[in-house]
């Protein structure tokens, strides 16, 4: 644990003081590309106009014989393809790997300056962010990296999620934190073979009439990552950080995606992967607040005056604490009209 009087100071000497706020920025969706995939590289163009985030994913899904293609894939794009205002990330190898200190190494030093955020997958516990920390302050000198790079884990250790406080709070480098429910069930044996989502077989059932258990009874599904998925809103927000979704693999079941995106969105996740585009337009109106949801927020924030007391609109009481979730859904509303001209106009801003 670092010494709270010395956190924000850099880790290397000439290297980029650390943010002490992480900023706000859209990013309803976490586009994943694989940079070796000339298909997927061909589309960039016109996707940089259509997402918060491109990620050049270098970890799983990009093949073992492509590792060193995907990475110098990636600093061409970054050099070459004009992403407008749109962020580019990255996910580098998992630490243990034979590729991690090559990627840190080649994507700092060749393209820090046009990277945002380094998402580091199979976080362990906070000894990983800060072995991550020290590195990339001693890349930000060595490649002359003006802004410091930030860093988003993934909780998909059973480890990490025993320790997603202290990892959240790690370092001031720590962006956000993502669901990784795919190598999280196989790290917790949990018997699912399903990246994301629910699972049928996990419900409850409603009580026998008659005593008779074999009559038909309705059943309720229930989401075996609903725990994670608060415990990791509740360290990011201790933190001042962001959580998000992770990924759906189902690419075909576009409805259960909506579904499982939204609820991850009530529970105070800001944004979530999208591994085709297909899932690009789910994730932009999930992750947006709803017309008539800003609407009414508006409206109770207008009729409670300096926000004190209570009244009641249409039979419903408003107090100052529900001024403070209105302006949760008003000024998210806000930043993404910044970036979002069609929403600015539904929004009326
Ligand atoms: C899932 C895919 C392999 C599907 O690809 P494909 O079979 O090519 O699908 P389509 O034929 O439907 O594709 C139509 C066209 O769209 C292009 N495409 C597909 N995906 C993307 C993309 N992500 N970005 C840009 N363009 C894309 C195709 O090339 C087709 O183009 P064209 O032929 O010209 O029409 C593929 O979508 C894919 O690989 N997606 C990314 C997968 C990924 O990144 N996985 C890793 C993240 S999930 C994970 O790691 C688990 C997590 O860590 C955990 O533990 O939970
Ligand atoms: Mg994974």
């Amino acid at each position: 644990m670092r010494n709270p009087k010395t956190f924000f100071r850099p880790l290397a000497v000439g290297a980029p003081a650390p943010v002490r706020e992480v900023p706000f920025r859209p990013s309803r969706m976490l586009h994943f590309f694989d940079p070796s995939n000339a298909k997927m590289v061909a589309k960039l163009p016109d996707l940089a106009s259509k997402v918060d985030v491109l990620l050049g994913n270098l970890e799983d899904a990009v093949q073992a014989v492509n590792k060193d293609a995907a990475r110098a894939g990636l600093v061409d794009v970054a050099r070459t393809v004009d992403l407008g205002g749109t962020q580019l990330w990255t996910r580098i190898n998992s630490l243990d790997s034979p590729w991690a200190l090559d990627d840190l190494t080649t994507l700092v030093t060749e393209i820090g300056n046009e990277l945002d955020v380094i998402m580091v997958p199979k976080v362990e516990g906070p000894e990983d962010i800060h072995y991550v920390d020290r590195l990339l302050a001693q890349l930000e000198v060595k490649g002359g990296v003006r802004k410091p790079l930030l860093v988003h884990a993934i909780l998909e250790t059973a480890s990490g999620v025993a320790q997603v406080e202290e990892i959240a709070l790690a370092s001031p480098r720590m962006q956000g934190i993502s669901l990784g429910p795919a190598d999280l069930g196989a790290d917790r044996r949990m018997k699912t073979t399903r990246a994301g989502g629910g699972h049928p077989w996990y419900l409850v059932r409603e009580d026998p009439v008659d005593s008779d258990v074999h009559a038909p009874r309705a059943t309720y599904l229930q989401d075996v990552y609903h725990y994670t998925i608060g415990r990791m809103v509740d360290a990011c927000v201790q933190a001042g950080i962001y959580p998000y979704y992770g990924p759906f693999g189902d690419i075909g079941d576009v409805v259960a995606c909506e579904d499982q995106f939204r609820n991850a969105y009530l529970m105070g996740c800001v944004g979530t992967w999208s591994l085709h585009p297909v899932q690009i337009d789910i994730a932009r109106r999930v992750f947006s607040p709803d017309v008539s949801e800003v609407a009414w927020a508006r409206r109770v924030v207008d009729a409670m005056g300096d926000g004190t007391g209570a009244v009641m609109i249409d039979g419903k009481m408003q107090d100052d604490a529900s001024v403070k979730m209105c302006r949760v859904t008003l000024d998210l509303a806000a930043e993404l009209a910044e970036r979002d001209p069609e929403l600015k106009e539904l929004y009326g801003l």
